[in-house]
C-alpha cells in the first residue's frame, strides 16, 4: 500500500498543502508511538491530550508527513496538510489509502450491549463450516482464519480496522464477522465499513460514564443499522437481524429500511426458540421459522445462549447459509474463551470463570448457575474501574441476590484506588446480603483462593468479570493475571 500525498489531498476539499506534494507515504498512523518509516502522521485532538503535542517524536519515527488542523512548525522536508477537520479528513483519507478493502469481502457487524463476543464466534463457526474463509474482529482477538493477532479495543479505531480489514482482503477473506462497539459507533471507528449483515443482539446498562444515558446508549448502536441501510452501496443483499425481546430493538428497527430478520424466544418474530431445556452442559430447544425447524442440542448452557445462537442463526440465513450446515455447526459448537468456562481439575465442585461485567450478564450467568446448582453458588466478582461506576452497587445487589456466597474482589481498578471501587460495590451487596456469608478481600487471587478453599461437594464457583483476560490493569503496571490460571492452581493446592 503507498500513495502520495497529491492523491489523497484530492479527496479533501478545503486543504492547503505546504511541502512536498509527490511524498509518497507507506502507511498511516495517528499515534505518534507506532510511527514507522514514511508515515502520514493524522493529529487527533482527542479527549485526554492533543496529537499535534507529539509531532516532533512522530518525525523521530519516521513520518514524512503530517494531517493538522492546527498551525504547527516542522522542518523543512515534512509536508504539512492542513485541513479544517483532521478527522473527518482522516475518514475520507485511510478507506482510500487501503483501497476500501470492506467492498472486497462481505461484512457482518455485530453490536449489543453483551453476546457480541460469543455471537461473533458461532457465526465464525457456521460460516467456515460452509466452506468460506473468514475473519474475525472483536474483544478477544483478530483472527484472519486461524491466524491470530492481538487487539487492543473491540472496535479498532478507523487506521487499525482499515489496515486490518486490508490483510483481510488480501488474505483472501470471504467473510468478516466483527463486533461494533458503542464507542467504535459513536466514534466512527467503522467509518469505510460497509455492512452487509447487521446485529443487535440486547441493550442494557453499562458504559453509562461515556454516553451518560441510555437513550443515547441506544442511539450509538442504531447507527449500525443506519450504516447497513445505507443505499449506493456495491454489495448487494443488505440484513438487519433484531432481537425484538429487548426493548431497545424499537430503535434499531426506527433506523432500519433494509430487509429484517426477528428473533425472540417471547415474541412472534421470524426466528423464534421454543422448548427450552436449559442443563448443566448445555441447552436443548428448537428454533422456528421460514426456513422450518431446527432441533438443537447445544453443548454450551444458559437462556443468554440461546439468544446468542438465535442472532448468529439470523445471520447465517441472511447470509443465505444452508440450515443443515447451521445445525451441524452448532452441535459441535463447544466454547467461547472465558464465557461461562468450565475449570475442571477433577475435583468434586464446579468452576466457572465468565467475562459478566455488566449488571445484566452478571444476572443472567447466576440465573443459569441456579437453574443446575445442587448446592450453593460461590460469586468471586468485582468491577473495573475508570468505567461506568453507577453499574457498581448494581452488580452487588445482583451478586448478593443470587449468590450463597459473596466474595467481592478487585476486577482491573486502573487509575481508581481499589478499595474505593469495591466499596461502592459493597454499597449494594450489604442491601441484599440478608445475613449470608460474604468477604471483600481487594487480591483477585486471594480471594479466588478463598473461594476455593471453602467449596463443598456439589458447590459451584463462580469466577466473574475477566473471562479471558490474561492480565490485571493496576494504577502503576498491567500485571500478567489469568482467572483459569489462579483457580487451577487453587484447586491443585487443595487435593
Ligand atoms: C473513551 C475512548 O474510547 N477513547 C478512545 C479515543 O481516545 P481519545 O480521543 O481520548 O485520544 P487521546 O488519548 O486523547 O489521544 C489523542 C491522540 O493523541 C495520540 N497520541 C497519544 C499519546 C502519544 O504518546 N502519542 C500520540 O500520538 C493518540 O493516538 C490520539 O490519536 O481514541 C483513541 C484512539 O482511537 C482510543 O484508543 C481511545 O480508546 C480508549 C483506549 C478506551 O479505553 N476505550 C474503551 C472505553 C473502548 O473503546 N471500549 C470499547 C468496548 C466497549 C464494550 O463493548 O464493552 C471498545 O471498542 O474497545
Ligand atoms: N445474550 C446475552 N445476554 C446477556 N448476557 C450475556 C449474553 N451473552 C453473554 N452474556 C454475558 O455477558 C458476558 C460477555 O459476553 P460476550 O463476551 O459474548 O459479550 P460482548 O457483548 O462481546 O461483551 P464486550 O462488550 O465486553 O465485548 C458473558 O460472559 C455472559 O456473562
Ligand atoms: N469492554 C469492556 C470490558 C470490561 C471488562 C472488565 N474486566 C473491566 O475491566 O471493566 C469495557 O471496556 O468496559
Ligand atoms: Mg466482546
Amino acid at each position: 500500500m503507498s500513495k502520495t500525498i497529491k492523491e489523497l489531498a484530492a479527496l479533501l476539499t478545503e486543504v492547503s498543502v505546504v511541502g512536498d506534494e509527490n511524498t509518497r507515504i507507506q502507511s498511516i498512523a495517528h499515534d505518534s508511538r507506532k510511527v514507522t518509516q514514511d508515515t502520514l502522521f493524522v493529529c487527533i485532538s482527542g479527549a485526554t491530550v492533543d496529537g499535534h503535542k507529539f509531532i516532533a517524536q512522530a518525525i523521530e519515527n519516521g513520518a514524512v508527513a503530517v494531517l493538522v488542523e492546527k498551525d504547527v512548525i516542522v522542518p523543512k522536508h515534512i509536508t504539512v496538510v492542513r485541513v479544517p477537520d483532521v478527522k473527518a479528513a482522516m475518514h475520507l483519507v485511510v478507506p482510500y489509502f487501503y483501497d476500501y478493502p470492506a467492498r472486497k469481502m462481505r461484512l457482518v457487524g455485530i453490536t449489543g450491549t453483551n453476546g457480541k463476543t460469543t455471537t461473533s464466534y458461532v457465526l465464525r463457526a457456521i460460516l467456515r463450516e460452509a466452506g468460506y474463509k473468514v475473519g474475525l474482529i472483536g474483544t478477544i482477538q483478530i483472527m484472519i482464519e486461524d491466524e491470530i493477532q492481538p487487539i487492543h479495543n473491540t472496535t479498532p479505531d478507523v487506521i487499525d480496522l482499515q489496515c486490518i480489514l486490508a490483510d483481510m482482503a488480501k488474505a483472501k477473506m470471504d467473510y468478516v464477522v466483527m463486533e461494533v462497539s458503542s464507542h467504535a459507533l459513536a466514534q466512527d471507528r467503522v467509518i469505510g465499513c460497509e455492512f452487509d449483515t447487521a446485529v443487535f443482539t440486547n441493550l442494557t446498562q453499562d458504559h453509562l460514564d461515556y454516553h451518560k444515558t441510555l437513550e443515547n446508549y441506544a442511539k450509538a448502536k442504531a447507527r449500525l443499522f443506519d450504516l447497513v441501510s445505507a443505499a449506493g452501496q456495491t454489495k448487494g443483499n443488505k440484513s438487519a437481524v433484531i432481537n425484538i425481546d429487548d426493548a431497545a430493538s424499537l430503535v434499531m428497527l426506527e433506523h432500519t429500511t433494509c430487509q429484517c430478520l426477528t428473533y425472540a424466544i417471547h415474541k412472534e418474530s421470524d426466528l423464534r426458540a421454543s422448548a427450552i431445556n436449559v442443563l448443566a452442559k448445555g441447552a436443548n430447544f428448537t428454533i422456528s421459522g421460514a426456513f422450518g425447524t431446527m432441533d438443537l442440542k447445544l453443548k454450551i448452557t444458559g437462556i443468554f445462549n440461546v439468544y446468542n445462537v438465535l442472532s448468529a442463526v439470523g445471520a447465517a440465513l441472511a447470509e443465505k447459509i444452508a440450515p443443515q450446515i447451521i445445525q451441524a455447526t452448532l452441535e459441535k459448537f463447544t466454547s467461547v474463551p472465558g464465557r461461562f468456562e468450565l475449570v475442571d481439575e477433577g475435583q468434586d465442585f464446579s468452576v466457572i470463570v465468565d467475562y459478566a461485567h455488566t449488571p445484566d450478564g452478571l444476572e443472567n450467568i447466576l440465573h443459569t448457575a441456579r437453574q443446575i446448582a445442587k448446592k450453593r453458588i460461590i460469586t468471586v466478582f468485582g468491577c473495573g474501574g475508570d468505567r461506568d461506576r453507577t453499574k457498581r452497587p448494581i452488580m452487588g445487589r445482583i451478586a448478593a441476590k443470587l449468590s450463597d456466597v459473596v466474595i467481592a474482589t478487585s476486577d482491573n481498578p486502573r487509575t481508581e484506588d481499589p478499595e474505593f471501587i469495591l466499596s461502592q460495590v459493597e454499597a449494594g451487596v450489604q442491601e441484599e446480603l440478608a445475613g449470608k456469608p460474604h468477604e471483600k478481600i481487594i487480591d483477585r487471587k486471594t480471594a479466588i483462593f478463598r473461594a476455593i478453599e471453602i467449596a463443598q461437594v456439589d458447590d459451584i464457583v463462580i469466577i466473574a468479570g475477566k473471562g479471558h483476560e490474561n492480565y490485571q490493569i493496576l494504577k502503576d503496571q498491567t500485571i500478567h493475571f489469568d482467572d483459569k490460571e489462579v483457580a487451577r492452581a487453587a484447586i491443585r493446592g487443595k487435593q
